[in-house]
């Protein structure tokens, strides 16, 4: 479903964030993609997303070559991937529904189909009954746990997080690493950056190893190492 060919990703024409990045991700895997801070994570993801562009290489995404997207399909492009933040981004002058809504009320769906999905997702993250609270009135897991109610509300097959238990405790991000699980095994596609080796070590996916903008390890889970 991903391949990424020799990606080289340069900043301001000098620094190297990226370099010769080679590998690919079947649909329906669920991957973590781990380094220290600055390794390149986030760019690679921000690759994946259509919001920086490859200085070198090529990106290919169901078998198309993303940079070669004309403006117009980059919209569509990228409805088909969710996204989770660490700081999940929500808008706190509104409701739990008008957050989760967001994506599709962007996209014109009908607001009675809107609503249909808005409870499904809601529904997933056990968070059904939150669905009139504020944000502020939710722990920080519940609003995690909202973030991706509405990263999935569009049924995306590829589900992108950057760091997504950043600020949690570790029993919330088990919590909201076994979501993640949940949607992997209806047949999401997933990558999780994280720096979170202890958590990504308890868990038996394949680990993407970043260092220093370079891919230093692929394996199917960071245990198979020793
Ligand atoms: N827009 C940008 N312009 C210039 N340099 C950038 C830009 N975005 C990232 N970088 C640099 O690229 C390198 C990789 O950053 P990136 O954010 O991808 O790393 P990361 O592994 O996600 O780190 P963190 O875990 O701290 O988020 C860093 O040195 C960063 O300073």
């Amino acid at each position: 479903m991903i391949r990424f060919e020799h990606v080289g990703k340069r900043y301001g024409g000098r620094f190297e964030a990226l370099a010769n990045i080679d590998f690919s991700i079947r649909r329906g895997e669920m991957v973590f993609l781990t380094g220290h801070s600055g390794a390149g994570k986030s760019s690679l993801l921000r690759l994946l997303m259509r919001l920086e562009r490859p200085s070198r290489g090529r990106i290919l995404v169901a078998g198309h070559d993303i940079d070669r997207l004309h403006s117009s399909q980059i919209p569509f492009y990228r409805r088909q991937i969710g996204v989770v933040f660490q700081n999940h981004q929500l808008l706190f002058d509104r409701d739990v529904f008008a957050n989760v809504a967001l994506p599709l009320q962007i996209q014109g769906v009908e607001p009675h189909e809107a609503a249909r999905r808005v409870r499904a997702a809601l529904d997933k993250v056990g968070l059904l009954h939150r669905e009139k609270a504020l944000p502020i009135e939710l722990s920080g897991g519940e609003q995690q746990r909202i973030g991706i109610a509405r990263a999935v509300v569009n049924k995306p097959a590829l589900l992108l997080a950057d760091e997504p238990t950043g600020n949690l405790d570790p029993q919330l991000s088990a919590d909201i690493m076994r979501l993640f699980e949940d949607f992997n095994r209806i047949g999401t596609t997933i990558m999780i950056a994280s720096h979170d080796l202890a958590l990504i070590a308890r868990l038996h996916h394949r680990v993407l190893r970043l260092r220093e903008g370079r891919l230093i390890g692929d394996e199917n889970s960071v245990e198979e190492m020793s």
